[in-house]
């Protein structure tokens, strides 16, 4: 995942900005960077509509005075309204430079039409007053747009839980490097569009968004097997094994096989059925087991005896019983909520901690999914999805996600990147289905996903 957005915890970006500054970059350098580069996003985004900034003790607050004096040097009208004098030297720095009015915030504090929320970064500890809730909501309903300062106010940075209500945002402006709360819900989904700002730290991390995938271009000379052989393994609900073989077949594998003990109506006749479960042909990219397996555990004991990369999701998530039957067996599991708990226990962190913790203890690459889907690897990579339509939550789009995972899979992706790929594409498939989607539109819209990546 070279070049997608990085994401750091507060601990991760403390140290690279220490690092910055050990390296003789003055951290009111960095303020003036992260202010400036807030003015320069709101004022793209909104233009020169009055402005009315809110702003913290701290060196959120800090950006939000050096924006402040940014866009008012640019002609746009800026109000600030503190919450109180500034603490840190560097928001004191900030403050001495603005040369406009500061009001004090309060139930009186009037509306503008663009919001800019500096009142608490990274370094918030507890909910806001509940005044401060109120008059902040207040004013973002009032606002005609709404934008974050590094992270909306009353956000848990490293969590994207909320310690006290917070308003929905247009845009956040974060710096440095993406934090965990603009992927991880329920922040994501109150963040709007994420500008990341280069401020000259470096942000290196084995944590970062999803973005587009890379796929190494088809080979004039490609055939089928080389293309990648998904082989799925039905159970006693064929309507699902039906969909994540189609999704694979329409993610670009090359040839997709279904072993069945009775035909299964309605599959595409590309798509080959068998009676058997040659699970040791070694032409096989991936096997994929669990969709509609029901409560058959004797498929998943067979698929456990093959060596060949593998997908797990759904039934065979529930029947698996212990994390360890998964180690060494190069396998992708796919929970939702109640499969990961069912599977992993009740887990401590966040979501992101928990889907590492559960990668370390199976050896697995585990895609957590929900609104704020995370694929997580045992050696510690762990990417964050873009938020996808809430419209997925539609049956049968997990066995689509599994099947697209398994022909990524099959195209010799190593599990991590292959399982990005696919949560990837399949985000964008829902996006182009649209709200009235069912799983089989969804596969529908999986060659216009595709036609995004050059592939
Ligand atoms: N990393 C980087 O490279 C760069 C980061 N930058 C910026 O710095 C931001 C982080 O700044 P920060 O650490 O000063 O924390 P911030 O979020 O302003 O709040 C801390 C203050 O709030 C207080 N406080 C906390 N909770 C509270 C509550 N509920 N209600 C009331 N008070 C509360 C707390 O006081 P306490 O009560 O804990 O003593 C303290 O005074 C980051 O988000 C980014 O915008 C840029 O400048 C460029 C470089
Ligand atoms: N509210 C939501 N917002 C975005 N994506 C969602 C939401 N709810 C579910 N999804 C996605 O839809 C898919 C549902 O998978 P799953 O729960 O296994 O459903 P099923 O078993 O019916 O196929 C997953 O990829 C999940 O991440
Ligand atoms: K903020």
């Amino acid at each position: 995942m070279t070049g997608d957005r990085p994401i750091l915890t507060t601990a991760q970006m403390i140290a690279a900005e220490q690092e910055a500054i050990d390296a003789g970059t003055a951290v009111e350098t960095l303020m003036e960077r992260a202010g400036a580069a807030l003015a320069e996003a709101a004022y793209l985004y909104a233009g020169k509509m009055p402005i009315l900034i809110l702003v913290g003790p701290g060196n959120n607050g800090g950006d939000g005075y050096v924006a402040a004096r940014h866009l008012a040097k640019h002609g746009v009208p800026v109000r600030i309204a503190a919450l109180g004098e500034p603490k840190s030297d560097a928001a004191k720095w900030a403050r001495d430079q603005w040369e406009g009015d500061v009001e004090t915030l309060s139930e009186e504090t009037k509306s503008a039409p663009l919001l800019i929320d500096a009142l608490f970064g990274t370094g918030l500890k507890r909910g806001l007053e509940d005044i401060v809730v109120l008059i902040l909501s207040r004013l973002a309903t009032e606002a005609h747009v709404r934008v974050a300062c590094d992270l909306p106010s009353g956000v848990q940075s490293d969590s994207g839980v909320e310690l006290s209500p917070v308003p929905d945002f247009d845009l956040t402006v974060t710096f440095g490097a993406l934090k965990p709360c603009h992927r991880l819900f329920p922040a994501s989904h109150k963040c709007g569009r994420v500008v990341l700002a280069d401020i000259g730290v470096d942000a290196t991390s084995a944590w970062a968004e999803i973005g587009q995938p890379r796929l190494a271009p088809l080979k004039p000379d490609a055939h089928k097997y080389s293309r990648g052989l998904v082989h799925a393994l039905a159970g006693t609900m064929p309507g699902a094994i039906a969909l994540a073989a189609k999704a694979a077949a329409r993610s670009g594998a090359g040839y997709v096989r279904v072993s069945t003990s009775r035909s299964i109506d309605g599959l595409p006749s590309a798509i080959v059925q068998t009676d058997t479960a040659e699970i040791n042909d070694q032409r096989i990219g991936c096997l994929l087991v669990g969709p509609g397996m029901g409560n058959l555990p004797q498929v998943l004991t067979m698929a456990l005896t093959s060596h060949v990369p593998k997908v797990i999701d759904a039934d065979g998530i529930t029947h698996l019983g212990d994390p360890e039957r998964l180690r060494g067996q190069n396998a992708i599991v796919t929970p939702h909520e109640g499969e990961f708990q069912r599977l992993f226990g009740r887990l401590e962190g966040s979501k992101a901690d928990r889907a590492l913790e559960a990668a370390r203890r199976s050896g697995a690459v585990v895609v957590y999914k929900g609104p704020d889907t995370v694929v997580a690897a045992d050696d510690g990579r762990l990417g964050f999805a873009l938020p996808a339509p809430a419209w997925l939550a539609s049956a049968g789009t997990g066995d689509v996600l599994a099947g697209m995972i398994a022909a990524m899979r099959a195209r010799a992706l190593d599990g991590f990147e292959a399982a990005c790929a696919a949560v990837w594409l399949h985000g964008r498939a829902a996006e182009i289905a649209g709200p009235s989607m069912i799983a089989d539109d969804l596969i529908a819209a999986i060659p216009k996903a595709l036609s995004l990546v050059d592939a």
